[in-house]
């Protein structure tokens, strides 16, 4: 898989992984941590059984298909296979590749219980459980299914939970299906990791479609995924965006799976250049290349901050966050940065000025592009005719015009208004209780090293310090 090292999640947890312990683990986004469960997991399963060995649960669906993919990575040479089942996916065709007996389940809880409930899915032969995600799978929303579905599984099982935040009371309420668990926790501190940079800015609700355009214009994001609060909202910056004349589309719980496989499966492909979100693209996902995250609506809690931003800045590269905050919601800006204990610098808000400079660099460097690619024989004589007859100055402008995106007009475009999301009340007792155990491994987290840019970032070999 072309990883020289672990990471240091991966190398606290695969020896306790190994030995079956129990595991409550925290680290980074983008730290591996798929691995630092699915290492061991597969190190320890028999090849031959023709029970279900093992059970990842994950709170979404693409997630689950890429945790399977990732194990089934890992496992190619034991030949171990993960299948993935979630909703949304013809029944039939789960049941069938169910009887090619998998040795790994990655699921998630409805259909998981769906097939439970038609025993084409049996847990009672696991030897472990792992809880991706494991804070949102604990929160209300699936703490019920989880009990359900532990309540079929052997007591004796490993229990391994992972995930990038664990507020201690969700620490709390885990213990009580896990045996003597292992916890490796983060500081506060280091809740995020140190190359993602995060800025935010103040913008009213009613121009921030107006200023998320300019922002796109001036920093020409790659790969960006943009995060709005309701599907509403993602529906229609998918559109408006469109409108003016930029690849994106939308992903949210309402679409049907098979559009919601082909928006992201274009997205990783690169044949768009802009995902717009809900909270269901904030957890786990893995698409490298993604270089932004926008907040254009401010996350509910410091945990879904955590993980949105994460969607940038995996396995040590750079990533840039910038979080939208109306006047009203500056509070609730405050109690994430307390949460994280770490600052987002204020920018301002771009003009059009600045946006329009912005795309004329890009015509610059387009330009300057197609000067080093050379082979530009065909159009010399032209070029040459042209400057017997024009200033050279004039031409080049005339290019560079021609290859700028026209200015952006804005006017028209009108979003549904979002109300202000308000501060709850700081809890800052949800990280900063109890010792964490993250000894050793200092280096990790200080910015210097993993600077590489680029694709060859797997092999330089001091990425993860
Ligand atoms: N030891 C390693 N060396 C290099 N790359 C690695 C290593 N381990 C994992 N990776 C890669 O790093 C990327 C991020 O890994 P992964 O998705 O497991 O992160 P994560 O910690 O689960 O993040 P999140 O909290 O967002 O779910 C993946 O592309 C993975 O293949
Ligand atoms: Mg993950």
């Amino acid at each position: 898989m072309g990883f020289e090292e672990t990471t240091p999640i991966q190398e606290k947890t695969i020896p306790y992984g190994l030995q079956g312990k129990d595991l409550i683990a925290q680290a980074q986004t983008g730290t591996g941590k798929t691995a630092a469960f699915g290492i061991p997991i597969i190190q320890r399963l028999e090849t031959d059984a023709s029970d279900i060995q093992a059970l990842v649960l994950t709170p979404t669906r693409e997630l689950a298909v890429q945790v399977a993919e990732e194990l089934n990575r890992i496992g190619q040479f034991k030949k171990i296979r993960a299948l993935p089942i979630y909703g949304g996916q013809d029944i039939g065709r789960q049941i069938k590749s169910l009887k090619k007996h998998p040795n790994i389940i990655v699921a998630t809880p409805g259909r998981l219980m769906d097939h439970m409930r038609r025993r084409t899915i049996r847990l009672q032969s696991l030897e472990a459980v792992v809880l991706d995600e494991a804070d949102e799978m604990l929160n209300m929303g699936f703490i019920e299914d989880i009990e359900n579905i532990l309540a079929e599984t052997p007591s004796e099982r490993q229990t391994l939970l992972f995930s990038a935040t664990m507020p201690i009371p969700i620490q709390r309420l885990a213990k009580k299906f896990m045996r003597d668990p292992q916890v490796f926790s983060v500081k506060a501190k280091e809740m995020t990791v140190p190359n993602i940079t995060q800025q935010y800015m103040e913008v009213q609700e009613k121009k921030k479609f107006d200023v998320l355009c300019r922002l796109f214009d001036v920093q020409s994001p790659k790969s960006a995924i943009v995060f709005g609060r309701t599907k509403r909202r993602v529906d229609e910056l998918g559109e408006a965006l469109n409108k003016r004349g930029y690849a994106a589309e939308g992903i949210h719980g309402d679409l049907n799976q098979a559009k919601r496989d082909s928006v992201l499966g274009k997205f990783r492909r690169g044949a768009i250049d802009f995902l717009i979100a809900t909270d269901v693209a904030a957890r786990g996902l893995d698409i490298s290349g993604v270089t932004h995250v926008y907040n254009f609506d401010i996350p509910q809690d410091a945990e879904g901050y955590v993980h949105r931003i994460g969607r940038t800045g995996r396995a040590g590269k750079e990533g840039l966050a910038l979080t939208f905050v109306t006047p009203r919601e500056i509070d609730h800006l405050h109690t994430i940065e307390a949460l994280t204990k770490r600052k987002m610098e204020r920018k301002p808000v771009p003009s059009i000025g600045d946006a329009i400079e912005g795309q004329q660099r890009l015509a610059v460097d387009g330009l300057l592009e197609v000067v080093q690619q050379g082979n530009l024989q065909g159009f010399k004589v032209l070029a040459e005719e042209l400057l017997g007859e024009h200033d050279s100055a004039i031409l080049v402008a005339a290019a560079l015009k021609m290859l700028t995106k026209e200015t952006i007009k804005e006017d028209a475009i009108k979003l549904t208004a979002e109300p202000p999301l308000r501060a709850k009340k700081s809890n800052n007792q949800r990280y900063s209780k109890g010792r964490p155990q993250n000894k050793g491994g200092k280096n990790w987290g200080k910015p210097g090293g993993g600077k590489g840019k680029g694709r060859s970032n797997r092999s330089s070999s001091n990425k993860w310090k």
